[in-house]
């Protein structure tokens, strides 16, 4: 049977989560999801016996590959990698570090038979965020979806648990996606040609906490996300409105500031 759905892992230094992953997201998806659905790891060469540990699954009979990059880094440019090198038409995009429910991705390919992209969300009715996610997690997720706001009307653009129809991806320049930082799914949200009379799906789910390795999140991955805000809003509104957006934010900056100021002093 011929691959109809590609789930692509971005993956770094992720070797005890592997398994774990492949044997929970094939169980998901049962014996018929199973033959038409490939898993692909991308891996920046974590040489922690990642590769290894693909190997043996793959011996096991799981229809799994891993790609390793040696010339570049990066969680976007990872998925997007994945994403292009994919036979599916049905892509989707998670962590390696089990944040992201393996058991839900056969609702999200479900969703994306009638939804041209379909985003994760921890913003529903039911579903939310591990309560041991740290405290400075929250404030730094909780500023950036505020900051994407005037972006997109999703409710998690933060996610990095969606899918999307390969050929609106075939449809977009290469050369016109940010490829660095984290936040590939807000990218795609604002970039691709995706129809306008078809909505973007939403699929609840609970973010867990990560019991192996650490998260690669870092103050340069920040700084990455903010210059790719500022992109994003002059491709949205111009290069004009960049300046009321940079005067509403520092307001909002300011604000928040006065406030802390008040609650200490
Ligand atoms: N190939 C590759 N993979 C990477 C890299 N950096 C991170 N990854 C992989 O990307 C996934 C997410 O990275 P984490 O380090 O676990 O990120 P996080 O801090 O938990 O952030 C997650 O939560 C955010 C929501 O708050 C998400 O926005 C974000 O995409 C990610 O899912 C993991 O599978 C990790 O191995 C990299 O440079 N290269
Ligand atoms: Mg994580």
């Amino acid at each position: 049977m011929s691959v109809v759905n590609s789930v692509i892992v971005p993956a770094y230094h992720e070797k005890l989560n592997i398994k774990p992953l492949t044997t929970r997201l094939f169980a998901a998806l049962g014996n018929e999801g199973s033959k038409t659905t490939e898993l692909i790891f991308v891996d920046d060469n974590s040489q922690d016996g990642s590769v290894e540990e693909v190997e043996k699954l793959k011996k096991e009979g799981y229809n799994v590959k891993i790609i390793v990059r040696t010339d570049e880094r990066g969680l976007s440019s990872a998925v997007l990698k994945g994403f292009y090198d994919a036979q599916g038409e049905y892509l989707v995009c998670m962590d390696a570090d089990l944040q992201h429910p393996p058991e839900s991705v056969p609702q999200l390919l479900d969703s994306l038979r009638s939804h041209p992209f379909v985003l994760g969300t921890r913003y529903a009715p039911g579903v939310g965020i591990d309560k041991d996610w740290p405290l400075h997690r929250r404030v730094i997720s909780t500023t950036a979806r505020a900051m994407a706001k005037p972006l997109t009307t999703a409710s998690d653009p933060m996610s990095g648990f969606f899918g999307l129809q390969k050929k609106y991806l075939l449809k977009a320049n290469d050369k016109d996606i940010n490829k660095q930082g984290f936040k590939i799914a807000l990218e795609l949200l604002a970039k691709l040609p995706l129809p306008q009379d078809q909505s973007i799906g939403e699929i609840p789910f609970s973010f867990g906490v990560r019991t192996e390795g650490e998260s690669k999140l870092s103050g340069k991955v920040i700084i990455q996300y903010l210059e790719q805000l500022k992109e994003l809003y002059v491709f949205k509104f111009g290069a004009n409105n960049l300046i009321i957006f940079l005067a509403v934010w520092t307001l909002i900056a300011l604000f928040i500031l006065y406030k802390l100021y008040q609650l200490v002093f």
